[in-house]
């Protein structure tokens, strides 16, 4: 999500809310399942300015995908999806990597690593890059099974991507009220962790209330663009609220 290109925010967040909800995936088919309806089930869909979190809570997580490998270590799965060209390899890249991509290059799929210490929980992060391209319609559902969250990427400043979000999502998914975060994976390295990190607080923080954001070394690293305490307090404040703008 490009929301360095904002234009229509407004108007994106309420066509998205109105469009997505919960949904829950078949791990034997990748498809979402007739029901996704029930609300302590997977997942819960995070809505941020063209990146949705379905993500679970940790009891499930435990149960099926983000399993606890020893005492203070987490596993989740976190799947990246979008229209082509929406941004997804660039946060990616931004995020794990610490490094925006100087050229297009086309995605099929690509899977990276990285990790937030929450209290004393070490979350490792799987993250699954995705392609975009139509001519991937059928390949990229066999991501889904076993994912703690899916992002759901558009680029703002192009709306024939969050047209095409809302075609696709339309089949997954009822109506909720999610939480909205913008970043820019050009402009602002630290609206991009910010986001994964309180997608992976949000995963964990259900059934885990006494864990807080405490500080990583991801999460602490600032770059020029970064904002200052005040608005990050702020930031945090909203996404209590279900409602999240980084930037
Ligand atoms: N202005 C701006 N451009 C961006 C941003 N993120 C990505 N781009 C540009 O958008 C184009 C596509 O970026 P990618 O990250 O490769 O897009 P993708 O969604 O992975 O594309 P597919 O592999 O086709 O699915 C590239 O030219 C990027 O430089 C951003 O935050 N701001």
């Amino acid at each position: 999500m490009r929301a360095d290109a904002r234009g229509g925010a407004e108007q994106a967040r309420d066509a998205l809310r109105s469009s997505f909800s919960y949904a829950r995936f078949s791990k034997d088919s990748g498809q979402p399942e007739r029901d996704g309806s029930q609300r302590g089930g997977f997942p819960e869909i995070w809505l941020c300015n063209g990146h949705f979190y379905f993500s679970s809570s940790t009891e499930n997580n435990l149960e099926r995908g983000m399993r606890m490998d020893h005492h203070h270590d987490l596993k989740c799965k976190i799947v990246v999806v979008g229209d082509t060209q929406c941004g997804k390899t660039s946060l990616l890249n931004v995020f794990a990597k610490d490094s925006f991509p100087e050229n297009y290059v086309p995605t099929v799929f690509e899977n990276y690593t990285a990790s937030f210490e929450v209290d004393t929980l070490r979350v490792e992060l799987s993250l699954w890059d995705t392609s975009g391209s139509p001519y991937y319609d059928n390949v990229r559902p066999l991501s889904y099974p076993d994912a703690d969250a899916v992002l759901i990427c558009f680029d703002i400043g192009r709306p024939a991507t969050l047209d095409n979000v809302l075609r696709k999502g339309s089949n997954v998914a009822k109506q909720i009220s999610a939480p909205y975060i913008e970043c820019s994976a050009q402009q602002s390295e630290n609206s991009v962790r910010d986001i994964f990190h309180i997608a992976t607080l949000a995963c964990i923080s259900k059934n885990h209330k006494n864990v807080k954001r405490i500080k990583s070394s991801r999460a602490t690293k600032r770059t020029s663009h970064a904002p200052n305490r005040a608005e990050l307090d702020s930031r945090l404040h909203k996404t209590k609220a279900k409602t999240c703008i980084v930037m």
